[in-house]
């Protein structure tokens, strides 16, 4: 099933969810239609319990070239009718801060294929509110630099710290300078890195398909776990792992997976 937007297109396929960022003459740069259709796809997966991941990538040779430079969206260079749009320094503010918030807050696992660069708050900052970064080799990223006077959005400085600690946001965002996906990959910015965009394609489906053998149920509540355990002490993590534990014990689930895994073992084992 695919809903067509016009700078988007969004697709269903069973469980799993693909927004593709769609404006690749202009190399999928965020326009204040891409920005109110991006908030509406993201919303309605939210609100949807049966989706189980969400792929979002781009068309053509680049993820995202970031905000589109065209529009006027500093709070200076508008006119009475440009304020009225939503490129309206407040109006961006709002749209970014709650497509960010919203993709990063989905309950299942997001997945971020990285065709090509993904650049500035726009665009690497979509690609840094998934769960994992599947990149094509040779895909860069990079943050606008501290010289032009500007302090990193759309989540950038608090995502990209989560990966790849302080020093290094730091880094990216004083000096600007592009990260190949094969470095990121070493610094924990990039899970995979995948020699052409075939073989990224192909990986991605790979990894959707291994997330559909798992039960929706449990991947939530993973995915729901494991976020706790980046803010919680020790021991309350121990707590929220055995009551999330004792929930998916007690589905059917679990019992029928339990069963074929056992299987499996005892298989192996009479080899
Ligand atoms: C609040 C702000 C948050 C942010 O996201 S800030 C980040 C803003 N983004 C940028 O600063 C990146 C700007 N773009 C570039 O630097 C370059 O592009 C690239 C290095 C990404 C690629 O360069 P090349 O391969 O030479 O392509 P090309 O000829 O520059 O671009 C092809 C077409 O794409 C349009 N385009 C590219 N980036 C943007 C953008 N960010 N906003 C609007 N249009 C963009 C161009 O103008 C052109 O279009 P036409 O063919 O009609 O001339």
């Amino acid at each position: 099933m695919t809903q067509k937007y016009e700078t988007i297109s969004v697709e269903r396929d069973g469980a799993v969810a693909r927004i593709t960022l769609d404006r690749p003459d202009k190399l999928n740069a965020l326009d204040p239609v891409m920005l109110e259709e991006l908030l509406d796809a993201v919303g309605g997966l939210a609100a949807d319990e049966d989706a189980a991941a969400l792929v979002l990538t781009g068309r053509g040779r680049l993820f995202s070239a970031g905000v589109d430079l065209s529009t006027p969206f500093f709070m200076e260079d508008l006119d009475e009718k440009q304020a009225s749009t939503v490129f309206s320094g407040k109006r961006l503010l709002d749209r970014q801060h709650r497509i960010i918030a919203g993709l990063y807050e989905l309950p299942f696992p997001t997945i971020a294929a990285v065709n090509g660069d993904a650049v500035g708050g726009g665009g690497f900052g979509l690609a840094m509110a998934c769960d994992l970064r599947l990149a094509v080799r040779g895909a860069r990223f990079w943050m606008v630099p501290g010289a032009l006077a500007v302090v990193q959005d759309f989540g950038l400085s608090w995502l990209t710290q989560k990966a790849i600690g302080p020093s290094r946001t730091l880094q990216m965002a004083l000096l600007g300078k592009p990260v190949l996906a094969e470095v990121g990959e070493g610094w924990g910015l990039v899970n995979e890195v995948h020699d052409s965009p075939e073989a990224l394609r192909t990986r991605v489906d790979e990894v959707v398909a291994q997330l559909n053998t798992m039960g929706p149920d449990a991947i939530r509540m993973l995915k729901l776990v494991i976020r706790n355990g980046a803010t919680s002490p020790l021991r309350e993590q121990l707590a929220m792992e055995a009551v999330a534990n004792g929930l998916t014990f007690q589905s059917a689930e679990f019992a029928e997976r339990k069963a074929a895994y056992l299987d499996g073992l005892r298989k192996k084992g009479a080899k």
